[in-house]
């Protein structure tokens, strides 16, 4: 297991993933006119279903597929990765196979770890993150937002409404 080490916070709440969301679909719809648009939609398990949902109603495309994969078995620790479930012959085999003409979208990239097994899977897909990181940067075709390496991103599905103390009480630290 690795230990990731992010010392800075990165929340993301609803609202602004959603529009961070939308903003990647403006970008992968300019990339679909001219590669000649996308057949599929492959998400990665579990981070990429909510962004790949938006991007799907964005870009109109109905052919959704999962890829399910699971490393982060800790929080913030990366353990061995494990294939849940490849993709089915229908999505894999979209204009002539290998992945071409086919979308995947995850969360985010961090270590590139999980985007370097799908590429293997696809390699002709067009890899799409809503945020990346340095490491996993070279990984994606196109993203929204990077942030440093040593930032840990908190998404909405994560969180949770909890009492903050007043700064005066210490908490500006
Ligand atoms: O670039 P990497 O270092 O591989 O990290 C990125 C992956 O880690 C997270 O998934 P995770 O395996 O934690 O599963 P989840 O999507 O079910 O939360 C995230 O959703 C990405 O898929
Ligand atoms: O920064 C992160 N946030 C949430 N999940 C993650 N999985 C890998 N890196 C991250
Ligand atoms: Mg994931």
């Amino acid at each position: 297991m690795s230990d990731v080490r992010a010392e800075k916070a990165f929340p993301v709440y609803w609202e602004q993933f959603h529009r961070d969301a939308r903003a990647l679909a403006w970008r992968l719809a300019g990339e679909a006119r001219a590669s000649g648009g996308f057949d599929a939609i492959v998400c990665v398990t579990r981070g990429g279903l909510v962004p790949a949902a938006i991007v799907a109603r964005e870009l109109d495309i109905r052919l959704i597929e999962t890829i399910c994969v699971a490393s982060y078995h800790d929080y913030k620790s990366q353990g061995e990765l494990a294939v849940l479930k490849g993709v089915c012959d229908r999505v894999a085999n979209v204009r002539g196979g290998e992945g071409a003409g086919v979308l995947i979208i995850d969360d985010l990239v961090d270590t590139g770890s999980t985007a370097r097994v799908v590429r293997g899977l696809l390699p002709k897909a067009h890899f799409a993150a809503v945020y990346a990181k340095p490491k996993g940067r070279p990984l994606v075709d196109t993203f929204v937002t990077e942030v440093s390496q040593d930032t840990w991103i908190y998404f909405p599905w994560d969180m949770g409404l909890s009492f903050q103390p007043p700064i005066r009480e210490g908490a500006a630290g």
